[in-house]
Formats: structure tokens, C-alpha cells, sequence
């Protein structure tokens, strides 16, 4: 082996704050960096997670709009639309490879290096990767995580059963998709994939799928995809599997219809939680600490117990969101430049969207988690169609509502279920985010018809203060 390379930031993984880092600290601050990548190009996001998926569900959308066409045109018999998943890969892929090239061009831009390989600490601040040492004066752990697989669970490993990785791949429609875990993933893929055309049958062992949202949300939420034809089975464990993914899978299963009620499909998707990227890599050869769930230990500023080494994203523990992936960035770009961000990751906002249609949003406090800490609060709640540009959109199902403090006017949470939820997000957290009032909210003048629009009513709905 070499002798290490020198260089002021070297990334083990490229993940969200890997490629924000480099790119930075070498096109604004002169420094020689280097991110280290075993897999796609730029990290899961824009290849295996967010971005194909975002894609994958609006062609979904597409054809689910398509068989609309009668309702809104009488006559029109378009019952028999069918969706060409070849194609639909495609467009996905086109929107992958578009993305890899626009970071490939920013690594030749910024002259930040990128090394496709697989990377290993071989000392606290030196990693190996295809025969080379690399040594850097800041080194930053960003290696992701990857979907968990339950081995307990008898047969299921052996099944080959499908992650979002293989299953973004597969060209042809599973005749019967079940899902195993009611999260983000299984959710988003259930309502995509029933819209192509798919039998979906979604089993999670909770009482509700998404198990951290209000009930009433998940309650609408479910019953809009129920309808769609996804099948639900919550409370439900799996106690077996056997056959194999893409031929035929048998899944008994233990729940309110009895202790071993078997269900069969065409294909497996396991989308059950995940699991840190950690192992294997050297932490514990180079000093790094692990928390008990098996992240790298880190302090708020994202610093791991070995001086100059950081980690960040999902490897980190930090909620496993892109946009938090970013934000670790900001935090560990502010500490490298001399200016820390006070707090650094403490207390920061994590708003998430669902994006299923329609979108579920949120953002703060929730109400059932208002209810069980006992935080007092004003509560205002609105139905989608109050939203007006939901009627135009012909989308009015699902609501809105938000938690005003009881005895103070700032916001403590806001939830939407509605179309481009998501994008409401923005002007409530910029609230909470400055403390403002409410009310600040109430006053803005706002586009009309826009979904933002239907902010203001709910704001003005809110409750007066009873003491
Ligand atoms: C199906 C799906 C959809 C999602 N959709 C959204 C969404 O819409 N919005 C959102 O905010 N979040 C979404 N997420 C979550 C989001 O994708 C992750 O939180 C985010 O990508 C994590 O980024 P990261 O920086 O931690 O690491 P990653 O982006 O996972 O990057 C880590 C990189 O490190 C590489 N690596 C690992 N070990 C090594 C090694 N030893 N040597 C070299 N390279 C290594 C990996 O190949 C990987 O590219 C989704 C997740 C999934 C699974
Ligand atoms: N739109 C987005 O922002 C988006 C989209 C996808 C993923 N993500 C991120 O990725 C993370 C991981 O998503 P995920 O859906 O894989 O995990 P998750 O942790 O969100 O959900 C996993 C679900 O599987 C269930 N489960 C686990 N084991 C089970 C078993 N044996 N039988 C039945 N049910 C079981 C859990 O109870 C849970 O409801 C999310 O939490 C989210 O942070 C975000």
C-alpha cells in the first residue's frame, strides 16, 4: 500500500453532506477534497430513493389521471388504460442518469475528487480505497443506511424479497405486490404501484400503518387508498415465507384474522425499516463510537469521539430525510469555517412530506403527542375543500390542521393531507421558525387560487385564548 495522500476533506460514503461539503470547501475555501463512493453516483437520493421514486409516483399519477377521463369528459371510455412499466422505467432511469450528470459535472467543476470505490478506515483519520491511503485533515462518515431484513423471520431472506433498490428496477408489472411495513416506503409504493395496475397488499404489525402520524390523518389517508384498491392488513406479523420473489411468494402470517391465515403474491417488497451503513468500514478500528442502535455516536455539532472526524445522514442517526442530509451539511460547514451553528442539530424543524396523493405534511408537534405530553394548545382544523384551489383541482378530500399555543399565539405544529401538500410547508415553518404570531399568517395576502391561500382561513379559524 502507498503512502497516505494528504488532503483537507476526505468522505467515507457520498451521501447528502459528503458531495454539499466538497463541493464547497473546494470551490469557496481552496481545499483539497475527496469524496469516496462504492455505489451510484451521489448517494440514494437521486439513484435508488427520492428522486426515482417522486418520478415513478407521478407516472402513476399520469395513468390514474388518464382513468379519470370519463368523469371529467362523459363518454370517453378509458377503463382499458394500461401502463407500459418499460417505459415507465425509462423515464426513471433518464431522470437518474440526468442527475448523475449534473453532479459529475459539479465534481469537475468544483475539482473536487470523486473515487468510485470502496472505502475502509484503516486508522482514526485515514481510509483505504482501491489501493490508495487517504489521509484527511477532516474526515466525514456519510455512508447511508440500507433497507432492513429481518432474518428472524423464517424464509423470508431466502425468498429474495425485493427493496426499493430492486424493485425501482424490475420492467413488467407484479401481479400481486405485497408490501411488508406500512413507512414511507411501503406506502408510497403501494399507491404507485396499485395505480399501475398492481394487486397491492400492504402488512404492517401496528395498529396503523405510519404509526408516529395523528390517527384522523391516517384514517382519512387509508381510506382514499383503500378505495384506490390497496389492501391493508395492520396488526399483522409475518411468521413465514417461503417461494421466491418474482415467481410466487406464500406468506403466513399471524393477526386479527388468526394465528396462521396465509396469503400469496407475485412478489415480495420489504420496506420495514432501515438499517446504518456502519459495519464493516473500520469504525471501531479507527476509535469511532457507535450508539446503542448501532449509528455513529455524535455530538450536536455531529462530531464522532475521534477529534475531526464527523459523520452525518442516516449513518448518524439524523432523521433519515435528504433535506436533513443537507442541513447536517450546514451544521458541519459552519463548525469547519470557525462560525458553529449554536445548538447545531438540537431542536431544528424536520418537516417531512408523504408523497402519495394526496401529500401528507408536517411539520412541529402533533396533536396525539400534544395530548400524551400534556402540552397544552389551541387547535384549528379545516377540510381540504376549504382550501380552494382543491375544487378547482377536483382533489378536496383530507384536511388541514394546526396547534397554536394555548396561552401564546405561536405555532406549535401543522399537518395537511391535500394535493401539493408539501408545498404549504414552507410559509408555516418560516413562522415557527421566527417565533412570529399566527396571525402574521392571517395578514399575508396570498394568491388567489392558490392551496396556499387556504393558510389563511385556517389561521383565522383559530380558537380564542381561554385564559
Ligand atoms: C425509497 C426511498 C425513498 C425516499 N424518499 C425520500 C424523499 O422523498 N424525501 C426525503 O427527504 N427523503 C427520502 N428518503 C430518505 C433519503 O433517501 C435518505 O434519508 C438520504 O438519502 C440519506 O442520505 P445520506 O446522506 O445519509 O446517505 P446516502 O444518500 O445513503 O449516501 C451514502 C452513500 O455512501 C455510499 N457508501 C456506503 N458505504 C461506503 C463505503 N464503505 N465506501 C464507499 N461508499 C460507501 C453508498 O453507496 C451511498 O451512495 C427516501 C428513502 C428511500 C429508501
Ligand atoms: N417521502 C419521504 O420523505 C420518504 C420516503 C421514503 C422513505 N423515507 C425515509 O426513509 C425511512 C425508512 O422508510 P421505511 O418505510 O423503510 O421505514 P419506516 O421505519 O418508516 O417504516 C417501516 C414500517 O415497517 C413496519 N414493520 C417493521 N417490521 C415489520 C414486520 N416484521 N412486519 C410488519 N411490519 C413491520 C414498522 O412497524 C413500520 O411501520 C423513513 O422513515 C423516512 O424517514 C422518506
Amino acid at each position: 500500500m502507498s503512502n497516505p495522500e494528504q488532503y483537507d476533506f476526505v468522505a467515507l460514503g457520498g451521501g447528502e453532506a459528503a458531495k454539499l461539503l466538497a463541493w464547497d470547501l473546494a470551490s469557496n475555501h481552496g481545499k483539497k477534497c475527496a469524496v469516496i463512493e462504492h455505489g451510484p453516483i451521489a448517494g440514494a437520493c437521486p439513484t435508488v430513493a427520492c428522486m426515482p421514486t417522486k418520478t415513478l409516483i407521478h407516472s402513476a399519477q399520469l395513468a390514474h389521471l388518464a382513468r379519470q377521463v370519463p368523469a371529467s369528459a362523459p363518454g370517453t371510455a378509458r377503463a382499458d388504460i394500461k401502463t407500459d412499466m418499460a417505459k415507465v422505467f425509462t423515464r426513471k432511469q433518464d431522470v437518474v442518469d440526468g442527475m448523475a450528470d449534473l453532479f459529475l459535472g459539479i465534481f469537475a467543476e468544483t475539482k473536487a475528487e470523486l473515487i468510485r470505490g470502496h472505502g475502509e478506515l484503516v486508522g482514526p483519520k485515514t481510509i483505504s480505497c482501491n489501493g490508495r491511503l487517504l489521509t484527511g485533515e477532516t474526515v466525514l462518515i456519510n455512508t447511508g443506511s440500507k433497507a432492513l431484513v429481518d432474518t428472524s423471520i423464517p424464509g423470508l431472506a431466502n425468498a429474495k424479497p425485493l427493496t426499493h433498490v430492486e424493485l425501482l428496477n424490475i420492467k413488467t408489472l407484479p401481479t400481486h405486490l405485497i408490501i411488508l411495513g406500512g413507512g414511507y416506503v411501503g406506502i408510497e409504493f403501494a399507491q404507485a404501484y396499485v395505480r399501475f395496475g398492481a394487486r397491492v397488499t400492504v402488512i404492517e404489525r401496528n395498529a396503523q400503518v405510519l404509526k408516529k402520524e395523528d390517527s384522523d390523518v391516517i384514517s382519512a389517508l387509508t381510506k382514499i387508498l383503500a378505495r384506490e384498491g390497496v389492501e391493508f392488513l395492520t396488526s399483522t406479523s409475518v411468521t413465514k415465507v417461503s417461494g421466491t420473489s418474482g415467481d410466487e411468494v406464500v406468506l403466513t402470517l399471524s393477526g386479527p384474522g388468526g394465528p396462521s391465515e396465509i396469503i400469496r403474491g407475485s412478489h415480495l417488497l420489504v420496506s420495514a425499516g432501515r438499517t446504518p451503513n456502519t459495519s464493516g468500514i473500520g469504525l471501531a478500528e479507527a476509535g469511532i463510537q457507535l450508539s446503542p442502535a448501532g449509528h455513529v455516536a455524535v455530538d450536536e455539532q455531529l462530531r464522532t469521539s475521534v477529534p475531526g472526524v464527523f459523520a452525518a445522514g442516516d449513518c448518524a442517526g439524523s432523521p433519515y430525510f435528504t433535506h436533513i442530509g443537507w442541513d447536517d451539511h450546514r451544521v458541519i460547514l459552519a463548525s469547519l469555517t470557525g462560525s458553529p451553528r449554536e445548538g447545531g442539530t438540537a431542536n431544528r424543524q424536520v418537516p417531512s412530506t408523504l408523497f402519495t396523493s394526496p401529500e401528507l405534511a408536517h411539520v412541529g408537534l402533533r396533536e396525539e403527542e400534544a395530548k400524551a405530553r400534556g402540552i397544552p394548545y389551541r387547535l384549528t382544523k379545516a377540510p381540504m375543500a376549504a382550501f380552494l384551489r382543491s375544487r378547482a383541482l377536483g382533489e378536496t378530500e383530507g384536511f388541514a390542521k394546526a396547534l397554536v399555543e394555548a396561552d401564546g399565539d405561536k405555532v406549535l405544529g401543522f399537518t395537511a393531507l391535500g394535493p401539493g401538500a408539501g408545498e404549504l410547508l414552507p410559509a408555516v415553518q418560516l413562522v415557527m421558525k421566527l417565533g412570529l404570531s399566527y396571525k402574521e399568517l392571517v395578514d399575508l395576502i396570498i394568491v388567489h387560487p392558490t392551496m396556499c391561500e387556504g393558510l389563511v382561513d385556517l389561521f383565522r379559524s383559530v380558537p380564542p385564548r381561554t385564559g
